[in-house]
């Protein structure tokens, strides 16, 4: 399957936080969603992407290209759309087409019209103006002008009410009819990603806990409950993280397999969310 961003050994260190050697891959023609608790380290990853963030360390290519010799043509074929839209605040969606057009070898009249319409967006309002959700539209209808085959979004539905959210999530899914299309978002509401999301790349603290499938994620994870004699050191090594309950215990396993093998028909097995998995692994270490 062919990646179309590759991230190799990748390092950068903040004051008080650091990426230390991430090694992700974005599959061509899927969702992915990038999922992470605030302050991971998903925006940093974005912009090392995107060349706004210099690694200390490490390879990023898109499209199998470098920037430091493809940034132009790279850049051409991204639409990048994230929370704050600085760039376009005084400007209203004529002066945009004006402005902005220009800059893109494949920009598309026709194209931008469309979107405008079908997302309902005033022209000659300044997007500044823009309800959040409007914001967001029109920063989706700009990327999707100039044919961009790879779209990034950082924290898209950051701050949307839920119907708007859930309009946006349709729309991006519509968008993956484009068999050549593929898209990068992060978010940490998780529900989001379990309704769009192909592959699921998950960062905690700055590393890459896994970066799998949503099939793979659901083979694999899974909610155990059963009660605390069936805990002993050995059977606890089939859990990334436990938490122990007067009831019983409830643990989170990355290996489900393993589960059935030691534990059989004397536990309760539970589909674990996206949701369930941040929450255990704030406290464990994953073995996937
Ligand atoms: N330019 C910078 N200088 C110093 N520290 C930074 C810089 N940019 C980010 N950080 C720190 O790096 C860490 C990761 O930040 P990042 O914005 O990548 O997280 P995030 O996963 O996108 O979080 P959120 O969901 O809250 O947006 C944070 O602790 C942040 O304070």
């Amino acid at each position: 399957m062919e990646n179309v961003v590759e991230l190799k050994g990748i390092k950068k260190a903040f004051k008080g936080f650091s990426i230390d050697q991430i090694d992700m891959e974005v599959k061509k023609g899927f969702i992915t969603g990038f999922v992470g608790a605030n302050g991971a380290g998903k925006s940093t990853t974005i912009k090392m992407m995107m060349n706004l963030l210099k690694p200390d360390q490490g390879e990023v290519s898109v499209f199998g290209l470098d920037y430091k010799t493809h940034e132009k043509e790279i850049k051409e074929r991204i639409g990048f759309v994230y929370d704050a839209n600085v760039f376009y605040e005084g400007l209203n969606l004529k002066d945009i087409k004006r402005t902005v057009a220009p800059a893109y070898k494949s920009w598309d009249d026709d194209l931008f019209d469309y979107y405008v319409d079908k997302f309902g967006l005033p022209l000659n309002k300044a997007m500044k103006k823009f309800s959040k959700g409007m914001q967001m539209k029109a920063s989706l209808a700009i990327a999707l002008s100039h044919h961009a085959e790879l779209i990034i979004m950082d924290e898209p539905t950051a701050g949307l009410d839920p119907i708007f959210r859930r309009e946006f999530l349709d729309l991006i899914q519509e968008l993956m009819v484009d068999s050549n299309r593929t898209i990068f978002f992060s978010s940490h509401i998780t529900t989001d990603l379990d309704r769009i999301a192909d592959y699921i790349a998950f960062i905690q603290d700055g590393d890459i806990v896994f970066n799998h499938s949503t099939e793979e994620v659901a083979e694999n994870y899974a909610i155990v409950k059963g009660e605390l004699d069936l805990l002993d050191r050995d059977t606890e090594k089939a859990f990334v993280e436990v938490r122990r309950v007067p009831t019983g215990f409830e643990a989170l396993t990355d290996n489900l397999k393993q589960v059935n093998d030691i534990f059989g028909d004397s536990v309760v097995i539970e589909h674990a969310t996206l949701e369930d998995i941040m929450y255990y692994l704030k406290g464990g270490v994953s073995h996937v």
